[in-house]
């Protein structure tokens, strides 16, 4: 049963969301990711949005790109927590999608992470987070990656 649903507005954007899948995976996390547009496929982004929530979803992860509306548009569907990725898919560098995730309506919240790659890991780990309130092996789960973390930038000190 998936606990996390990460949506991306187009196959284009693949590349940059697979490191979310990887954590998530990382972490045994039961997660479906798919590609869906809030503007090329608003019934499909619709009926994903409850299909997800029926089968238990806790938390929605959406990626785009451009004039970025798909993780405010779940978020005006759900009242579950939704991460918004934004992705530089044009000459603007990505400020046109980081904008547009962040500046949600008040009511409506996105939580929105960096762009492409590292804001594709943070929604992951931020996701992990939110089920952690409820899941005390998962809480420990991420206290031991941070450990291996901690561990690893002291080797490379060591190492220089
Ligand atoms: N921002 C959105 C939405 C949406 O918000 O519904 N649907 C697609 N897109 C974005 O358009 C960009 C270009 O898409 P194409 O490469 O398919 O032309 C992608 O970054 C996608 O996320």
């Amino acid at each position: 049963m998936p606990k996390v649903a990460i949506f991306m507005g187009s196959k284009s954007d693949l590349e940059k969301v697979k490191p979310c899948a990887q954590i998530l995976e990382m972490l045994e996390i039961d997660y479906k990711m798919t590609i869906t547009s809030a503007h090329r496929t608003p019934e499909r982004t619709y009926n994903l949005i409850k299909e997800m929530e029926e089968k238990g979803c806790q938390v929605f992860i959406c990626a785009a790109g451009m004039a970025a509306h798909l993780a405010g548009v779940v978020a005006s569907k759900t009242v579950k927590p939704v991460i918004g990725i934004p992705i530089s898919a044009s000459s603007l560098g990505g400020m046109d999608a980081l904008l547009s995730t962040v500046q949600m309506p008040p009511g409506f919240p996105v939580g929105t992470v960096a762009l492409d790659k590292a804001g594709a890991k943070n929604a992951a780990w931020f996701a992990a987070q939110i089920l952690a309130l409820t899941d005390a092996s998962l809480a420990q789960k991420i206290a031991n990656f941070r450990e291996e973390m901690k561990k690893e930038v002291e080797k490379a000190a060591n190492e220089l």
